[in-house]
């Protein structure tokens, strides 16, 4: 049975080397251009080919998707709910992406613990699933029309249904993934149609099989694919992301397992016999090089499965298409990394058994040692010093960035280029900052922020600031549908070498008799968010931040700055998916956050920021965090945060955010006022703060001024 191809990858990078994708999105969406499907194409093919002129033998299909891959499953099984089905086909791909001026989107949430986002399928006990799109089909005879014979690759059943959450008005206690059995009809359709199509193998995609499963739910596993085992193309189930574990057994029917074997380690070999086994050893969620010992592991399978596939250890869309591009890096850097272009030929070079030992990698690290309890005084004492900013009940703000204008990004690319100098460019940043500040006074907001446009990215912008972080020009990786960030390199140890904010912020409070809050990204977003060395445990990376964070902290404060937010929006993600590890985490993530903000005297108000996460799973710790403020969003999750255990004795200042920023749509006073009111009936007025869920620099200002006048109003109807 040894008919797999002997290299491959479970995915790879579609926002297009220079993000074609995202540009023909965008103008798409504006109206300014109809290329959208023709660029598309273009990427697959493009995709497609490059791999096989790379010589990698195993070439997926199916992994490009117009928005997210797990809203084309929702589509592919017509699990699309009753409101979006008016609209034409691909109107209502986007209104469920990101909603229209009439209908809010999808829930929107992380992928596991990256930094993708992926839309929340709903489901309820009666959809009526069937198949509803041939996308899978199509896509396979557009690389076979090509003359690449592809393994298609499916969102599993099991995943897509653990993803998905209750529709609206479901029966108490219903899930969806006990809608399992009238949705594998629909899994043996497409697999029919692709084995129909000439598909020999499918790979189904199953990272929800690496987290804790019940026992009901480790039957539906076996129940899922004893049935589509036998659908006609051979099976491949690829579980990502960490270990198989109890799941492995589940999985006795299918013909071939793709195991993450840098997240994970080993199975009970013994489960593999007469598997194809896809040894997952170049790793998709770093750009580091491999080194050729991985093979020792290949070794280990070899006796105990039909056949060994060298492969990645998930998908590559969450590292950029090509460290070549790269040209301004520090070339000893340069040679100790690999994006999707540089691993597809390191899985090729393995898979040949001519992989070249890397170079001696980083220099010596200095890890590091706090062991301090970082503590500030009783939160009531510190409210009383406070009082000092004499903010009104349920105050209102934003979360910081204000819209990045064309002009702001020009003037930065600009800069970049050497066509704009610094001080020119400084004097642009400081006139928006000034605009900002004026727009929120008029606007009437209690607590204002400079609005960051001296900020291409929250994380890159701090990484660009401190030693021991590089940066790239053109390493894009996916957040969500159009939009991209460039993660950091954290390739050494972490250091301040000089303020980095305070000069924008103490420019911004110059300009305005009202507080404006010091704005900083906290330790683990950085780390969360950045590529992150592997010689010193992350925890101590974390914590080296930290300290650089704690003395910005100290200095916003000495430069007259009151109110300071440290954002952890990432805090949830790096949360470890297997439960047994996740008190650990939250130990040493709370305990760098409180050294970065506790050197702050009591009169000075932390606030910090969460979004998408699930924030009534990690309570406990966002009150650990001691944050006198903490806004967070809630408008897209259905405020699941006001129903969490625990939510009304949460004792500190809480910002529920009351609209979702990541829809275009505008958000109308008497909506922002129920949604506040709901707040309020949970919370005590004097804890309740009124924001929007996130910040704002992905909206244009028409759509900005007009939201943030009607959450004022409505913040002012409930105060009365
Ligand atoms: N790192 C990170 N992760 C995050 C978030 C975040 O803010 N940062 N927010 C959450 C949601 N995710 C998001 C991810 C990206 C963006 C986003 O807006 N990204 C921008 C890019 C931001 C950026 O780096 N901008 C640069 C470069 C801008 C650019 O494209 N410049 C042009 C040239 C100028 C022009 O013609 O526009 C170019 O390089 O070609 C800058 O402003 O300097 C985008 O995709 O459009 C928003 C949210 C969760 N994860
Ligand atoms: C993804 S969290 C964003 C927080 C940041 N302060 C902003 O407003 O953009
Ligand atoms: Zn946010």
């Amino acid at each position: 049975m040894t008919d797999f191809p002997a290299s491959t990858v479970l995915g790879y990078p579609r926002i297009g080397p220079r993000r074609e994708l995202k540009r023909a999105l965008e103008s798409y969406w504006d109206g300014s251009s109809d290329r959208l499907q023709a660029t598309a194409a273009q990427l697959r093919a493009q995709t497609w080919l490059r791999l096989r002129e790379l010589g990698l033998a195993g070439i997926p299909s199916n992994t490009f998707s117009l928005y997210d891959h797990v809203l084309d499953t929702a589509v592919l099984v017509d699990a699309v709910p009753e409101r979006y089905r008016h609209l034409p086909e691909l109107d209502r791909y986007f209104a469920m992406a990101r909603g229209t001026q009439e209908l809010p989107p999808l829930r929107m949430t992380k992928w596991f613990d990256t930094n993708y986002h992926y839309l929340v399928p709903e489901i309820d006990a009666t959809s009526p699933f069937r198949l509803a799109s041939d996308k899978p089909a199509a896509e396979y005879r557009e690389a076979l029309a090509l003359g690449v014979d592809t393994r298609p690759v499916l969102l599993g059943p099991i995943t897509f249904l653990l993803l998905a959450q209750a529709a609206p008005g479901s029966p108490e206690g219903f899930t969806p993934l006990s809608r399992l059995d009238d949705l594998l009809p629909v899994y043996t359709a497409v697999l029919a149609e692709l084995a129909e199509a000439g598909a020999t193998w499918v790979q189904l995609d199953e990272p929800a099989l690496v987290t804790d499963l019940t026992p009901g739910q480790l039957a539906a596993v076996r129940r899922a694919y004893d049935q589509l085992a036998s659908a006609g193309p051979k099976i491949l189930v690829a579980g990502y992301f960490g270990d198989l574990g109890e799941a492995l057994p589940a999985l006795s029917a299918v013909h071939g397992i793709a195991l993450d074997l840098v997240r994970g380690g080993l199975p009970d070999l013994s489960l593999l016999r007469g598997k194809t086994v896809v040894a997952g050893v170049v790793s998709g969620r770093d750009v580091w090089r491999t080194s050729p010992d991985v093979l020792t592991l290949v070794d280990r399978l070899r006796p105990h499965a039909a056949e060994v596939v060298i492969g990645s250890s998930c998908p590559l869309l969450h590292v950029p298409y090509d460290v070549e591009q790269e040209t301004d890096l520090d070339p000893d850097l340069r040679d100790r990394l690999a994006f999707a272009e540089q691993k597809v030929r390191e899985i090729v070079a393995l898979s040949r058994g001519s992989l070249l030992a890397g170079p001696i990698s980083a220099p010596v690290p200095a890890g590091f040692g706090i062991t301090a309890t970082a503590t500030r005084s009783p939160y009531a004492i510190r409210a009383k010093a406070q009082a000092r900013l004499g903010l009104p009940p349920v105050p209102t703000t934003t979360i910081g960035s204000f819209p990045q204008t064309g002009d702001l990004r020009e003037a930065r690319a600009a800069l970049a280029a050497g066509t704009v100098d610094v001080a020119e460019y400084e004097t642009r940043v400081r006139a928006e900052i000034e605009h900002v500040i004026r727009l929120q006074e008029r606007l009437g907001l209690d607590v204002l922020v400079h609005g960051e446009p001296e900020r291409n990215d929250m994380v890159q912008y701090f990484a660009e600031h401190l030693d021991g972080c590089a940066v790239t020009r053109h390493g894009w990786v996916q957040s969500y549908g159009s939009r991209c960030t460039r993660p950091p390199i954290i390739h050494a140890d972490v250091k301040r070498a000089e303020p980095i904010t305070v000069r924008w912020a103490t420019h911004a409070q110059s300009l305005t008799d009202r507080p404006v809050k010091g704005m900083l990204t906290g330790p683990v977003t950085i780390v969360a968010w950045s590529f992150v060395r592997r010689d010193i445990p992350l925890r101590d990376v974390v914590w080296q931040l930290a300290d650089a964070l704690r003395g910005e902290v100290e200095d916003l404060e000495a430069a007259g700055i009151g109110i300071i937010q440290v954002d952890e929006p990432a805090l949830r993600e790096l949360l470890p998916l297997r439960q047994s590890a996740q008190p650990e985490y939250l130990e040493w993530s709370v305990g760098a956050y409180r050294w970065a903000t506790s050197g702050a005297s009591d009169a000075t108000q932390i606030h910090t920021h969460l979004c998408y996460s699930n924030a009534g799973e990690v309570l406990a710790a966002i009150d650990a965090l001691d944050a006198d403020v903490t806004t967070i969003e809630s408008a897209r999750s259905g405020g699941t945060l006001l129903t969490a255990p625990g939510i009304a004795d949460y004792s500190r200042g809480l910002g529920p955010g009351v609209y979702d920023i990541h829809s275009p749509r505008v958000p109308d006073v008497a909506e922002i006022e129920e949604h506040l009111r709901k707040i309020l009936r949970v919370l005590p007025a004097d804890r309740v703060w009124a924001n929007p869920d996130c910040g704002l620099k992905t909206r244009a200002y028409a759509q900005v001024e007009a939201a943030l006048a009607n959450l004022v109003a409505a913040a002012a109807r409930v105060r009365g």
